[in-house]
């Protein structure tokens, strides 16, 4: 079979709850085998899955898996990224953002069957301080979260809940110069989201009209939070709606420049990435193909 009709398969044996499904066997059995051949590798390390996606795509293997949650699909679209190959995801997180936000089955046996017709899209990638992101990045409050909850040993959705409603009105806003659009925002910042996709993950919508194909990063903005804003804000993630302009304000742009005066944490997709003063984020246009349902 052609290189061209070759399914790579990257397994995070890591990721999601430890459940007793046989990846590799489902896969085994339910690939079309008329369509594609296929091989299945396993991650050996954190930062082991951009490598394994770029040998395959320098082979030109016409889709690579990211079978993972949404850090796994970010390493292996990172891989993927300009190049002939698509992405494809079988969903196997506690979030699965991108999965969502392109309405990918979570069931395992469904995905593969997206994986069987093979109808390919492009959408764009966002990138924050030179770190590709495919759903979301941002400063503060959620970039604050993501450290905490890397160190935490309990996953899931339940443990992330808890950990933001004890966290949420600890946190403090710190000042930020945020140049967005040729204005300049002199403001105080709880979290500065950066929506390519509409979702966080777990269908909790930063940026409820963000669409990953427009050539736009959907900016979420929220200067300061009390209790009243905090259940407002909690109420629209999960309703999909907008925000009142009290507690958050919505812009869209292809470049943001933020100063900060102390550093602040910052993430892509969830993966926590450190501290800085300055913030470059950029929209990459269509820079990644993904295979989607039909
Ligand atoms: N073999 C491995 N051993 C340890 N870490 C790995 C390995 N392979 C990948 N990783 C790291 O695991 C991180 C988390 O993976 P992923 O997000 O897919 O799973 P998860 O944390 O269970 O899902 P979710 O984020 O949805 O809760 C990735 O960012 C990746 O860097």
């Amino acid at each position: 079979m052609s290189k061209s009709n070759h399914i790579r398969f990257i397994i995070n044996p890591t990721s999601g709850p430890k459940n007793s499904v046989d990846v590799a066997a489902r896969i085994k059995l339910l690939l079309d085998k008329q369509k594609y051949s296929h091989d299945i590798v396993y991650t050996t390390h954190a930062g082991h899955a951009p490598e394994l996606a770029r040998e395959a795509a320098a082979k030109g293997c016409a889709v690579v898996v990211a079978v993972g949650g949404d850090g796994t699909v970010n390493e292996v679209a990172r891989g993927l990224l300009n190049s002939d190959t698509a992405l494809g995801i079988l969903p196997k997180g506690s979030g699965n953002g991108l999965a969502r936000h392109l309405q990918i089955p979570l069931g395992l046996d469904k995905a593969i069957g997206v994986l069987n017709k093979g109808q390919v899209t492009s959408i764009d990638s966002g990138s924050i301080n030179g770190h590709p992101f495919f759903t979301t990045a941002g400063i503060g409050f959620d970039a604050y979260i993501s450290s905490v909850f890397a160190g935490n040993k309990k996953r899931g959705l339940q443990t992330y809940v808890e950990l933001v409603m004890k966290e949420v009105l600890k946190y403090k806003h710190l000042p930020v110069k945020a140049s967005i659009n040729g204005n300049v925002i002199d403001t105080d910042c709880f979290v500065m989201a950066f929506a390519n996709a509409a979702q966080y993950g777990n269908n909790a919508y930063i940026a409820p009209m963000a669409d990953i194909r427009d050539g736009h990063l959907d900016v979420c903005l929220v200067r300061r939070l009390d209790l009243i804003k905090a259940l407002n804000l909690s109420y629209c993630m999960l309703t999909k709606t907008l925000a009142h302009s009290d507690s958050a304000e919505y812009f869209t742009t292809q470049h943001v420049e933020v100063h900060t005066e102390e550093p602040m944490m910052f993430h892509a997709d969830g993966d926590y990435l450190g501290k800085s003063t300055a913030f470059d984020v950029q929209l990459l246009p269509l820079s990644l193909k993904v295979q989607v349902p039909t």
